[in-house]
């Protein structure tokens, strides 16, 4: 006799990675975080996470940068499925499973995406039916990046990145990511910035008005000489060849160039998919970068998309 019931099918949800086209740093809060003010975009290099009924709580991590992320307790996708777990009281534990394909420890926020992908693929696979605002609520929890990786687009987040406005924001952008070998830790670079300023007061960060008028345009040219962030000069500063790749970007023709977060990505914006494929190529004969790959902003956050079948 065939059961009615059948266990649900996995769930995979594809998400981006981020660019912070202004990270303005404000003063060190009480509880160690800084005030921010950002606004991302989210671009088009994916990592695809799929969550599946098991006996135990697991997770397992596939493709390039495999070995360098942990895939125990520790794996962000995996609190994030068991924060929701606890959080509604369910207790079917999942295999979360991670094709990774976003640079690690690189500032374009890949464990954020995967718990926000971890988040989105378990509320349809327990059939929790939660708000895209709920679901940022325990984002929250998971990191101050998490939340905006769940909505995607182009938006502005405050606090300590985690409360989320709406940019308007025309038009599409190309963009050209120069990567590192070795990741840089987000707290020592927030360290590093806190040091070079030592005892100068710190304003609270401020929007840049211009650069709310450059998205509305959607002239690339425009955008590109607003591009700004305070961790720039940390990072560059517990890596100086940053500095230098920056300029070789700038020197092959980009429009603009901006350490990605806490780095040490080097984000480019150029004109047009034939500039992005021009600088890939010239940077990647530098040798300055261990991959250089394009992308295009903005595009979703994290979604469902159909089962791979393999
Ligand atoms: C720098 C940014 C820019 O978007 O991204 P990444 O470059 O890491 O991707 C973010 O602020 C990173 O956000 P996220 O990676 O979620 O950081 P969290 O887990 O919340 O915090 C990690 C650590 O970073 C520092 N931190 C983070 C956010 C913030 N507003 N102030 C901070 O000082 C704190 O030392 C904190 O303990
Ligand atoms: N699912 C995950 N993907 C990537 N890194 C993860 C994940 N879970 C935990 N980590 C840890 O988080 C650290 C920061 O990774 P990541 O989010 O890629 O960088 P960044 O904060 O620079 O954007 C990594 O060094 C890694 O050890």
């Amino acid at each position: 006799m065939t059961s009615a019931y059948s266990d649900p099918a996995p769930v995979t949800v594809r998400v981006p990675a981020k660019v912070n086209l202004e990270l303005l740093v404000g003063p060190a809060r009480d509880d160690g975080f800084h005030t921010l003010s950002t606004v991302y975009q989210a671009v088009s290099l994916h990592d695809d996470v799929t969550v599946a009924l098991d006996d135990d709580w697991g997770c397992s991590v596939h493709g390039p940068y495999a070995d360098v992320v942990p895939s125990g307790a520790s794996n962000l996708a995996l609190r994030a499925a068991r924060l929701l777990a606890d959080e509604t009281a369910i207790d079917t534990p999942v295999h979360v499973s991670i094709v990774k394909s976003i640079p690690v420890a690189g500032g374009m926020a890949g464990g954020s995406a995967d718990a926000a992908a971890t988040l989105v693929a378990c509320d349809r696979l327990w059939s929790l039916g939660l708000s895209t605002e709920e679901l940022e609520e325990y984002a929250a929890e998971l990191g101050s990046d998490v939340p905006f990786l769940i909505r995607g687009g182009t938006a502005m987040g405050s606090g300590r990145g985690e409360r989320l406005a709406p940019v308007l924001a025309r038009g599409s952008y190309h963009w050209v990511f120069a990567i590192s070998d070795i990741g840089l830790s987000t707290p020592e670079v927030y360290a590093e910035c806190d040091a070079l300023r030592g005892d100068t007061p710190v304003p609270d960060p401020v929007p840049n008005p211009e650069l709310m008028s450059a998205l509305r345009t959607g002239d690339p040219h425009v955008l590109a000489r607003q591009l700004t962030n305070d961790l720039q000069p940390a990072a560059i500063s517990l890596r100086p060849e940053l500095g230098e790749l920056l300029k070789s970007g700038l020197a092959f023709g980009a429009l603009g160039g901006v350490v990605s977060g806490s780095g040490p990505t080097v984000a480019f914006l150029v004109e047009d998919v034939e500039a992005a494929i021009d600088l890939t190529v010239a940077l990647t004969a530098t040798g300055a970068a261990r991959e250089v790959r394009k992308a295009v902003g903005p595009v979703h956050g994290a979604h469902v998309i159909p089962a791979r079948v393999d």
